[in-house]
């Protein structure tokens, strides 16, 4: 479905400036992006990234201060009515107006968007079910609640299947079942009408299981662009946890471990997975850490030649990488805040 032999989005050096009280922003600090239509691709990056700044000049909202880019085949600087006509862009506020009736806002949108007012009705009913909107599509916006709301805005920018599609946080303030709901349902447009959907989200697992290709932005640019899978393995790698029965007994297993760290990565990977995080090998008390690139099968010959040596572990754990050990080891600091321990998969706002 992926056709990466047709760019949907072809982004060189966008930058964008904001100035406040005479101070200069660097929001957007040189940008490139191609995106092939079919894709479906998550800008990552903590708060005030720039990922919103990139959606809102790609859409047209603003313009860049400097760069350009040919968004489904019309450039946004020199022809960003053509742009529009081409996409459908769900922003973080809300678009829906408030006296209006749900269904009634919907059917409009997708009038204004050239639908006839039968399929206008037929998408409407159909996004109403899929964003689990049945209950509530036939009250006044205003007397929604701000996760309905937000599942109505979701319904506006789909309404006319649109070939590009540009989501800002689309999950953000839905519980988790309307969240799932919201996947199904974009998974279901690209199967269906091969969309290409461009999305930022605040949610490592979203970008994880829903992204083919997760573009980590960090302070206006871009710091990795590649597949879930690719970017933990190139630049994360699998985290061996052995505790220890004691300092001195972690003191010797993290010089052996350092041993098997060189032999398991090679010169590529060590290189790859010695990233400004610090140290692949690190011991703290009793207890060892090793970033490896493959640790369930490094794990059983390092606990043999620890046999060997006489050093006793306690207890032994592997973790695969999740993209918040790739943003730490590219940038040093976490996307979440309070470490990485949390159940909760939300970078804090
Ligand atoms: N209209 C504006 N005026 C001044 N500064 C702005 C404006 N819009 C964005 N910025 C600044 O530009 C930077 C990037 O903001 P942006 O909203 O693009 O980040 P983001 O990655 O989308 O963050 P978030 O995840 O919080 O939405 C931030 O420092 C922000 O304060």
């Amino acid at each position: 479905m992926v056709d990466m032999t047709t760019t949907m989005i072809e982004a060189k050096g966008l930058t964008r400036h904001f100035t406040v009280r005479k101070a200069t922003v660097e929001a957007v600090r040189g940008i490139d992006l191609t995106v092939g239509t079919g894709e479906l691709v998550a800008l990552l990056g903590p708060n005030g990234a720039g990922k919103s700044t990139t959606l809102r000049m790609l859409t047209t909202l603003i313009p860049p201060t400097s760069g350009t880019a040919r968004v489904a085949g019309h450039d946004i600087t020199t022809d960003p009515r053509g742009v529009r006509r081409r996409i459908g862009y769900v922003g973080q506020g809300n678009g829906a107006g408030h006296s209006q009736r749900g269904r009634d806002e919907l059917i409009s949108q997708g009038r204004c968007y050239g639908l006839t007012r039968a399929d206008a009705r037929a998408r409407a009913d159909e996004l109403i079910s899929s964003l689990d909107l049945a209950g509530v599509a036939d009250r006044v916006v205003s007397s929604l609640s701000g996760g309905q709301r937000r599942r109505l805005d979701i319904a506006m920018g789909l309404i006319h299947a649109p070939e590009l599609l540009f989501l800002d946080e689309p999950s953000t303030g839905l519980d988790p079942q309307n969240r799932a709901n919201l996947q199904d349902h974009v998974r279901k447009l690209r199967a269906e009408h091969g969309t290409t959907v461009v999305l930022t989200t605040h949610y490592l697992d979203e970008a994880d299981s829903m992204a083919e290709r997760v573009i980590v932005v960090d302070n206006g640019r871009v710091i990795a662009d590649d597949t879930p899978a690719r970017l933990k393995a190139d630049l994360a790698g699998d985290r061996i946890t052995l505790v220890c029965a004691d300092p001195d007994a972690a003191r010797r297993a993290a010089v052996r471990a350092r041993d098997f760290v060189t032999r398991a990565g090679g010169p590529a990977g060590r290189a790859a997975l010695a990233g400004p995080a610090g140290a692949v090998v690190e011991q703290v008390g009793d207890t060892v850490t090793a970033r490896v690139p493959d640790g369930p099968g490094t794990l059983p010959g390092l606990l043999r030649a620890l046999a060997g040596d006489g050093v006793d572990v306690v207890r032994a754990d592997v973790d695969r990488p999740t993209l918040d050990d790739v943003f730490l080891n590219l940038t040093g600091r976490s996307l979440r805040e309070g470490g990485t321990t949390g159940t909760e998969q939300e970078i804090n706002r």
